[in-house]
């Protein structure tokens, strides 16, 4: 159950598996975990980010969140409106979580890809209201959309072109006033900027935390960079291989990380010298994240893990509290969470990425 007034969003020991068949019977063989009891929650105008490697199953947390693919087992309560009741979105019919998921907006990596080429910005933007029949007036419906494409910095007069007329922020600047066109309370974005040129990046975070505090939207923001972290997140959720190993404030995961997986991908972000002169320290990490069709026993990442002592290779580590009484909870599934000294990175919760694509900069 969902019991804290101020959670938008609660997900409960989430799995997603996928079955591997074999053959012309397409008998089941295996599974890929992609989410392997995945649970966090996200308060009314926060932003949680889910981080780690490409596989680690971030994308497939989103999708199971706003039910755009099936779980296999969990639950995701998820409050529409700050009055409302909590409902289960795996428990839905599919004519009830299609009204909840209104309530839901999505942005995507590429938009060039997620807008169709043949649709006007109008219809694009509009196409929410019209498939849910939510808007008949023609006149209407354009106000509306004027507005919208208002909020995200797009001139209206423009509405009535097709998206290769715009570039790539401007791209994304539509899909974004189509994902809040319906008032979301949430808002799952998959690597919203990653492929924009970097000096567009900058743009399209500093829009999107402004629409945050305009609409107070919650975000569940799905990145493997983390500059962008640093500058939207309030806390952040590092996956890895299906699970979630260390979850905690950012500027804390930032400057005290506790699990060595975040320490690896916090080493493979550039930082700054202390002489102000910029180094570009890429530390890559060794090895390829674990196949989630063959999670190794124990601590899924001890084959990479440079502090692998013998219980790590057998014995997988509960997801542990760390922190003090009084302190925001911080997460760590590691054996040595509480002995290992790790580096983090200098953290400045106003550092703007982009202009450079660094985060300390
Ligand atoms: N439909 C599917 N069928 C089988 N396996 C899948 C399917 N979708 C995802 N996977 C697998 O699940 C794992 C997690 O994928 P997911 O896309 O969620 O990871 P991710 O962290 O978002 O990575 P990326 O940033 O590359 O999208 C991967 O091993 C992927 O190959």
């Amino acid at each position: 159950m969902m019991t804290d007034p101020d959670s938008v969003l609660e997900v409960q020991d989430l799995t997603k598996h996928f079955p591997i068949t074999r053959g012309f019977l397409r008998r089941v063989i295996g599974h890929v975990r992609a989410v392997d009891g995945v649970s966090f929650r996200l308060r009314r105008g926060e932003t949680l980010a889910l981080v780690g490697e490409s596989g680690c199953g971030k994308t497939t947390t989103g999708r199971c969140v706003m039910r755009a693919i099936e779980p296999t087992s969990g639950s995701v309560f998820f409050r529409p409106a700050p009055d409302a009741s909590p409902v289960d979105i795996t428990r839905l019919d599919r004519r009830t979580l299609r009204d909840i998921q209104r309530h839901m907006g999505m942005i995507f990596q590429d938009p060039y890809a997620s807008l169709n080429p043949r649709m006007t910005v109008l219809e694009i933007v509009g196409e929410p209201f019209i498939t849910r029949k939510l808007l008949s007036d023609r006149r209407e419906l354009e106000r509306r959309v004027a507005s919208l494409l208002q909020n995200v910095g797009l001139d209206p007069a423009l509405m009535r072109r097709y998206p290769h007329a715009f570039s790539g922020g401007q791209r994304q600047r539509i899909a974004i006033a189509r994902a809040l066109a319906l008032n979301p309370t949430l808002v799952v974005a998959d690597e919203p900027v990653s492929a924009l040129d970097v000096s567009v990046q900058a743009q399209i975070l500093r829009l999107l935390k402004d629409l945050q505090q305009e609409f107070h939207l919650s975000y569940l923001f799905i990145t493997h960079n983390l500059a962008v972290v640093e500058y939207l997140s309030d806390r952040v959720a590092v996956m890895y291989v299906g699970k979630i190993v260390e979850l905690g404030d950012t500027a804390q995961i930032f400057t005290r990380p506790r699990h060595p997986y975040t320490e690896a991908l916090l080493a493979a972000v550039p930082v700054i010298e202390v002489d102000g002169e910029r180094r570009r320290e890429r530390i890559v990490l060794e090895g390829d994240v674990a196949d989630p069709a063959h999670v190794p026993d124990g601590c899924a990442f001890h084959p990479r893990c440079p502090y692998a002592a013998p219980i790590c290779r057998t014995q997988e580590p509960p997801l542990v509290n760390m922190a003090g009484r009084d302190d925001a909870p911080h997460w760590v599934r590691c054996h040595f969470a509480d002995e290992l000294e790790l580096r983090g990175v200098a953290y400045s919760a106003t550092a703007t990425p982009g202009a450079t694509g660094q985060p300390n900069a």
